[in-house]
This record gives C-alpha cells, structure tokens and sequence, in this order.
C-alpha cells in the first residue's frame, strides 16, 4: 500500500507498512489561506497504534544499532536525494498546509535536505575521547550508545525542517524513531517519511503516528516501550511532556517558546535595524519560535525608527502563500488566529497604541482563510501582556528606553529566553549584550529568526528543557555515554 490511499487519505507507516488507523477515524487537513481547498485527511490514531509502532520500533533496535555509523549514515545521504528530487511537492504541501509562502517552505525543505546531509556525514565522526588514566595500566575511554526508541513530538510551523532536525541525528546515532506530526502538517510529515521508506530503511526503524497529542503525543510520552522524548511546541505541553517522561526515568528534550527582542541602539544603522524588525517579526506571518517580538529602541533613534517600521509594513503584501508576490500568507489555523486576535484586543484594553494593522481580513479573497494585518504597538510597557507572553503571530511590542541597561534589563525581564538581537556600531554595547542578554541565541547586527543547522539551537529559562538541538550538540541527546576502563 502506498503513503496515500483513495480519497487523499494518509495513513500511518508502521513496521515498513501503510496502514490505516484502529480506530477507522480520521481528521481533515485544509488549508489556512482557503479552506476550501482540502489537503487531504489522515488518521486519527488510538493508543493500539501508539503501542504497535513502538513495538515495531523496539524490534528493530537492535539490529539498526549494530550497523555501523557509516552505514546509517548511506541512508539519511539516500533519502536526502530522494527529497531534492521532490522538493517542489514537499513544500507546496508545507505551504498548503500551514500557509507559509511558498519560497519560505522551499528554503525549509532545502534546509531539511541540507540536515539529512550534515547527520549522513556525522555517522563517520569521533565517539568518544580517550582520558588518562591514574593507573598507568589502564585505557580509560568515552563511548556513546544510542538511548534506543525515540519519540518524535512535532509542531506545524516547521513542517520540514524540525522533524528532520529531530530524526535525522536520532537515526543516525543509532535509535529507532516513532514520529507523532502535528496534525496541521501530518501530511507534509507522511512525504518525507515516504522518501526514508524509499531510501530502504528496515522496517521498524521509522514509524509514523497522526492524531491528537493529548492520545498520541501523550502516548509516547508515557510509554515505557519509548527511551527518550523530544518536543517542539508550547510551554504549557512541553511541561506535561516533561513530567511524563521523568515520572518514567526516560530522557527528554522540549523546545518551546520565545518573547524575542531586537534592541538597536542610536548608533545603529537604522535602515538595516529596521528591515530585521520586519522580517523577524513578520516572515512566517510570525510563527517562529524565534520571531522578532519586542522591539526596544533607544529614546534619540525612537521616532525616526518607528516611522521605516510603519512605512515598511505599509508595503506587505497578504495573501494566498502560493501566490508569486505574496510575502505574508494566513495564519495557521483558526485557533491561532483567534489566539493572536485576542492578544491584539488585549494590547488595546491595557493601555497600548496600535500604530498599524491588528484588523482581521475578511473581504474578497481573504473570506475563505485567516488573515489579519501585521501590527505594530506603541506606548507598550514590560508589563503588559503583549509585552510579556508569546504571541505566535505577526505583532511587533515597541518599548522606548534611555540607556543600553535600560535596554538589557527590559529585554531580560519575561520568562523566556531563546534568542535576542542588537543593533549597534557601538562594541562596548555589543559586549555587554552579549554578556549580560538571557538568551540562548545571540545575534548582533542581524534579525532574531535565523538559525545555522550546524550550530547548537537552544534557549534558557522557559524557553528549553536547557539541552541543545542541532550540530553536534544533538549528539548529546540522543545517546548515552559510557565511560570504559581497562586494565590487562
Ligand atoms: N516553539 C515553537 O516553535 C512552537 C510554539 N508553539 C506555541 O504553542 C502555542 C499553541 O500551539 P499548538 O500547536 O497548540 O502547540 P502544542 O504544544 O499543543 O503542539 C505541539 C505538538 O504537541 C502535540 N501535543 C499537544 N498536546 C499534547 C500532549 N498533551 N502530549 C503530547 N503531545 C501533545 C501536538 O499535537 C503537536 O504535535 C502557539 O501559539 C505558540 O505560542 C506552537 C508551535 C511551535
Ligand atoms: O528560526 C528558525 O529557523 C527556527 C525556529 C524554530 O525552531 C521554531 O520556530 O520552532
């Protein structure tokens, strides 16, 4: 049976098998920019299904364990190639699904390929250092083992690329996989799954799950059968998750969200400071967890600054992401939408000024998906709401301040902490950012969203369980070490 059946009905990969669903429910797929257009629908997984793909996963281990590096790394090179050749499919999927326009999901689904390639070349790298020993006799080593089965928790806004950048070190350090997709994007998930099936990986050593987090999602995280857990998503999941897997002594590793800010100071060079603000706040209609979200401006630049904020935002263009001169598409779904909407409402009661935008769009083409206008606050204080919590959406909080520690102390003062960007010419500036900003990214002189695949990918406070993704920081994640001593 192949990834799709009749209907654009998707279904469940299981132990090297197409398979539908216990439970012969399942859930429509459609489109945020027109919901008109249906995606497609996938299955509405049950608890049996969580427990059949784990066992498949859990069969296959220790096979796929004993391969060499190398050799788990042929097939992440093989499915990589098999990707490119299908990239165009893979993000009009993306971009259909979750609204993201349609460059921004083929530079993911590029970076995706890219991945697959950087962890196929890790499967050849060191494993472990040698230590001396006090005992002159001795060998004294460092191993890595993988954790065994790995549950894959996946949001929808990087439909492409966190999967990947989740599965791919898992695979190649040697662990078995059961991915449960957003749902959002749980189709776009099933053809990148299809292009590890057709690369030849052993059945069982993959396995793909849909349906809703709370019987899916939950279920891996409860699941004795799984080792170790890594989550993309929200503070309030990524804290149940957590608990779930320490109640059980498995490993975990939850990315969640961000509050970022941009400081750009009075010698900033405005025009560049100014075009980060905007791509950083509203690229992927501002559902990145690294989006650009306060923007706190030194008191002499202030009105010059938010005058080319006003009049870039004024030249965006809205609309459906599968359109050529669209550069911001809908937002996600209607929950999102309704989410951000209420922070927009929210900003108004406590006492902000909405410079621009905030107004749902209804009329003409936008009356069938959900578009709202970027916004930009001013008069906005740390204490607000709209100051203090994630939005998700395109929503920019401007904050005035007189000092650079003005500066750093607003940027530090919310819960999160996962990337922060500065704007300035001035290097003492630059160093006391760097060494004073709560966050786990730390850009100078560039936008807040933009992450490298080979560096580690983190935040502090709320914003991750404190462990890195990406690079080769994802190495220490997805195995264990052990310490070898030997003596004749
Ligand atoms: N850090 C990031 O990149 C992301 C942050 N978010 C934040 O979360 C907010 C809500 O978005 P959602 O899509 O509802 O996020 P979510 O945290 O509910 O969803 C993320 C993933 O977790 C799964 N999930 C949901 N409940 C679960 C449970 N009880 N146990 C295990 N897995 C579960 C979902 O099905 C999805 O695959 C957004 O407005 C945004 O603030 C959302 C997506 C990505
Ligand atoms: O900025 C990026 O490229 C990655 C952002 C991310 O990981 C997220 O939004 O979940």
């Amino acid at each position: 049976m192949s990834v799709m059946t009749e209907k654009n009905t998707y279904l469940n990969y299981i132990n090297g098998a197409w398979v539908k669903s216990h439970s012969g429910d399942m859930v429509k797929v459609e489109n945020p920019a027109d919901i008109h257009d249906l995606v497609g629908y996938v299955q509405n997984s049950t608890a049996e299904d969580v427990d059949r793909a784990v066992a498949a996963a859990n069969e296959a281990k220790a096979a796929w364990r004993k391969l060499s590096g190398a050799e788990r790394g042929q097939y992440l090179y093989k499915t990589a190639d098999i990707m490119e050749q299908r990239l165009d499919e893979i993000a009009a999927c993306a971009t259909r699904e979750m609204g993201k326009t349609l460059p921004e999901a083929k530079g993911e689904t590029a970076r995706g390929i890219a991945i697959l390639r950087y962890y196929a070349g890790e499967g050849m790298r060191k494993t472990g250092d040698v230590i001396p020993s006090t005992d002159k006799d001795a060998l004294m080593f460092t191993t890595r083992v993988p954790l065994g089965v790995v549950g894959v928790i996946s949001p929808w806004n990087f439909p492409v690329a966190i999967p990947i950048w989740k599965m791919a070190p898992a695979l190649v350090y040697g662990n078995t996989v059961v991915i449960k997709p957003a749902t959002e994007t749980a189709i776009t998930c099933a053809k990148i799954i299809a292009c590890f099936e057709e690369a030849g990986l052993p059945a069982g050593v993959i396995n793909l799950v849909t349906g809703p987090g709370s019987v899916v999602g939950q279920g891996l995280a409860e699941h004795n059968g799984v080792n170790g857990i890594t989550f993309t998503g929200s503070n309030q999941v990524g804290k149940i998750i957590g608990q779930a897997a320490l109640e059980r002594g498995a490993k975990y590793q939850l990315e969640m969200g961000g509050k970022n800010p941009i400081i750009v100071t009075n010698e900033a060079d405005l025009d560049a400071a100014a075009e980060a603000a905007i791509t950083g706040a509203f690229r992927s209609t501002g559902q990145k967890c690294t989006a650009t979200s306060r923007v706190i401006v030194q008191s002499k630049v202030y009105d010059r600054f938010k005058e080319k904020l006003i009049q870039r935002t004024k030249d965006i263009t809205i609309g459906n992401s599968l359109k050529e001169d669209v550069w911001m598409g809908p937002i996600a779904s209607k929950n999102q939408l309704d989410h951000c909407l209420s922070y927009i409402e929210k900003g108004i009661q406590e006492g902000a000024s909405l410079l621009i935008g905030g107004e749902k769009l209804e009329a003409g083409d936008y009356q069938n998906g959900y578009y709202v206008q970027p916004a930009i606050f001013d008069n906005v204080t740390s204490d607000m709401t709209i100051a203090q919590e994630e939005i998700f959406g395109p929503v920019i909080a401007l904050l005035k301040v007189g000092t650079m520690e003005e500066a750093l102390d607003i940027a530090n003062d919310v819960k999160f902490g996962l990337s922060a960007s500065l704007f300035t010419q001035n290097i003492g500036h630059m160093l006391s950012f760097i060494d004073d900003i709560e966050a786990g990214l730390v850009r100078v002189n560039a936008e807040s969203a933009g992450v490298e695949l080979q560096a580690p990918f983190g935040g502090l406070k709320q914003s991750s369980s404190h462990s890195r993704e990406q690079g080769e920081a994802a190495k220490d994640f997805f195995t264990a070490i052990k310490t070898v001593f030997i003596k004749q």
